[in-house]
């Protein structure tokens, strides 16, 4: 188990937050600094393409899936949409929620047209959310396609929202997604650093990046540079596609231990499985993310049914 580190309150919680946001924070961190981000909203960004197929689980053909892993599973947080939460909260009140307020689908191609995404809800009405039912709604996320032509309104709105959640006691993560016509390539590791950096200056907490590939192959090293360009805003990748469980344990350790990175964020990965696969892949994540497992002792509880 890593030492838990002191946590930095940033000076835009006000200091009657203040308790609430130590609070957040070492709930989805486990009191490790670490984040193990369940991620349940490609619903919009990939329709039912990553919930409905080959090699999909039928398990996860119901919405509701994302929710009884989330409830079973040992995670840090659980990310998903607020219309989501709102229907299927009352039912799953034991989950650590962060509300994802951007989302769009990938139906428009980015060679016909920059990628928008633009905030589907307020800061506001998650805190009203929070406030009227109790559910433990610890952050939120949004999306910024760094060099879209819509860049400038996703920066805009990334800011605000995470200036209007610190001064509400609520964490954040970036997802910070290179993309457009004049991105030549988004795995690109400096631009990814870059990505990053840009997240640091935003004051976000988190922020989640696919990892970078170098001549078409991802080195857990590559990510150093955005590891150190984050400062004291975590870096955590992307599950990507489905992956076989044992090698996807191996590169969440080197983007761990080799690329410096804090954690993960992770989605069709978990949910694709049938559920007490699912469960026990998010157990077996945390136990590396976490309690710094091994990747052997991971694969022990992915495979062992603990
Ligand atoms: O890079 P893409 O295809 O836009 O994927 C975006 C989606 O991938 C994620 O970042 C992570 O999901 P995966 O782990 O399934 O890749 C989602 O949170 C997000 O909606």
């Amino acid at each position: 188990m890593p030492p838990a580190p002191d946590i930095r309150i940033p000076l835009d919680v006000p200091s009657e937050e203040q308790e609430r946001y130590r609070e957040n924070y070492r709930t989805i961190t486990h009191g490790t600094g670490r984040l193990m981000l369940f991620a349940g909203d490609q619903k919009v960004e990939h329709l039912n393409d990553d919930f409905y197929g080959e090699g999909i689980h039928p398990d996860d053909a119901d919405p509701e899936h994302l929710f009884r892993i989330a409830s079973r599973a040992r995670i840090g947080v659980f990310a998903t949409q607020l219309g989501m939460i709102a229907r299927y909260g009352e039912d799953y009140r034991d989950v650590p929620y962060l509300v994802k307020l951007n989302s769009k689908t990938n139906l428009v191609g980015t060679t016909q047209r920059d990628p928008l995404s633009s905030e589907l809800h307020l800061v506001r009405q998650v805190v009203d959310l929070r406030d009227r039912t109790g559910l433990a709604i610890l952050g939120v996320g949004y999306t910024i396609y760094l060099g879209s032509e819509y860049e400038p309104m996703m920066l805009f709105q990334a800011a605000q929202i995470v200036n209007n959640a610190h001064a509400n006691g609520l964490t954040t993560v970036l997802w910070m997604y290179p993309r457009g016509k004049a991105v030549k390539d988004e795995r690109d590791p400096h631009l990814i650093a870059g990505a990053a950096g840009v997240a640091a200056t935003l004051g976000s907490d988190f922020v989640k990046v696919n990892p970078p590939k170098a001549g078409g192959t991802m080195d857990a090293a590559l990510l150093r540079e955005a590891a150190a360009a984050g400062g004291r805003t975590g870096v955590v990748c992307a599950g990507g596609s489905h992956a076989d469980a044992p090698e996807f344990l191996q590169q969440l350790h080197d983007q761990i231990h080799v690329g410096g990175t804090v954690g993960n964020a992770t989605g069709r990965n978990i949910h694709q499985r049938p559920l007490d696969e699912a469960v026990r892949f998010c157990n077996a994540i945390s136990a590396i993310t976490l309690d710094d497992a091994g990747v052997a002792e991971a694969v022990g509880i992915y495979e062992g049914g603990k």
